[in-house]
């Protein structure tokens, strides 16, 4: 399949991932009144042609500062493209961002098939300056005012160490036990859960809500997940605590859509 088809795949994947706690899945919408599954899936599905734009102007193109611009381009037309299909709802800000990174990694290198080189570049996309990004307020910024966390930004720009060393790591080390791949994804999107300074949390929440979700998804692990009555009490707990604050961690589901198109 096309890098752009891979792209969307996995975000399809992401979204129809169940359980999840606080986010959209096949079951429920988590803690959001403005989204579903059929509204994940129509963002995905209309975002083809963003990564399919992102692959052709990437293709073999050195890393520099054009390919960061060209992209970048792309991508904010890609976020309108994306409220356009969701009617103003904010679906895959993030997943834009990261996965459009990827996708030109994997575009301006085709015989690359390591994740943590194709993430290295990535981030060395990432890094190089773009003058055309418009100085408006957004959730990230606010957050950043406030505390200092590696939001979305950092996370790309350091080559995503929390795919590399948390969510990657712990879908194959799930697989490598015999777990099904619903529990391999579910213990990579908690891995994410356990320590991104989740900035759509932040927003919402307080660094109290933030610390609290990291902790219970770090328990869940500890407690082998699902295949446990502890791990399962501490699924439906964190839940909960998302449901009844209506907070979300969205940059990590952000990351596990990422995670998948690398190991695709
Ligand atoms: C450089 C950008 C990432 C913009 O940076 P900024 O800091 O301004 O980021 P935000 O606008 O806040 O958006 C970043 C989105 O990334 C996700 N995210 C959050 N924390 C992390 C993290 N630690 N690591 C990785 N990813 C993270 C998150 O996306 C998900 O949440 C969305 C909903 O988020 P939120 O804005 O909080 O909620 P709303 O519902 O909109 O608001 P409220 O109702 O709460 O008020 C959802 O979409 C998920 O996807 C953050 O939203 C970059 O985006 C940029 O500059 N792009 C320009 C184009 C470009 O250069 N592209 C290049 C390649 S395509
Ligand atoms: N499954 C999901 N639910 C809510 N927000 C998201 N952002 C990215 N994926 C999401």
């Amino acid at each position: 399949a096309s890098l752009a088809a891979k792209a969307v795949k996995a975000l399809m994947e992401e979204a129809l991932l169940t359980p999840k706690p606080g986010l959209v899945d096949a079951r429920d919408n988590g803690s959001h009144t403005d989204m579903s599954i059929d509204l994940m899936l129509a963002s995905a599905r209309a975002l083809e042609d963003t990564f399919r734009e992102i692959a052709i102007v990437s293709y073999l193109h050195p890393v520099d500062q054009t390919l960061r611009e060209q992209i970048a381009l792309i991508g904010r037309e890609g976020e309108k493209v994306m409220l356009s299909a969701t009617n103003g709802v904010n679906t895959h800000k993030g997943a834009i961002w990261a996965l459009g990174l990827l996708t030109s990694a994997r575009a301006a290198f085709p015989r690359e098939r390591d994740p943590h080189q194709i993430m290295s570049i990535a981030g060395r996309i990432a890094s190089f300056h773009d003058r055309y990004r418009p100085m408006q307020q957004t959730n990230g910024r606010t957050v950043k005012k406030k505390y200092a966390v590696v939001g979305a930004e950092e996370e790309a720009k350091l080559g995503f160490p929390h795919i590399r060393d948390e969510a990657l790591p712990a879908l194959l080390r799930a697989r490598a036990c015999g777990k099904t791949e619903v529990e391999a994804r579910l213990e990579a999107l908690l891995a994410l859960v356990a320590c991104v300074d989740d900035t759509c949390i932040l927003h919402r929440g307080q660094l109290t809500d933030l610390m609290a979700i990291q902790s219970m998804a770090a328990a869940f692990l500890a407690a082998d997940g699902l295949r446990t009555q502890s791990g399962r009490k501490l699924l439906y707990r964190l839940s909960e605590y998302c449901n009844v604050r209506q907070l979300s961690p969205g940059g990590s589901a952000d990351l596990l859509a990422a995670t998948l198109f690398l190991i695709d």
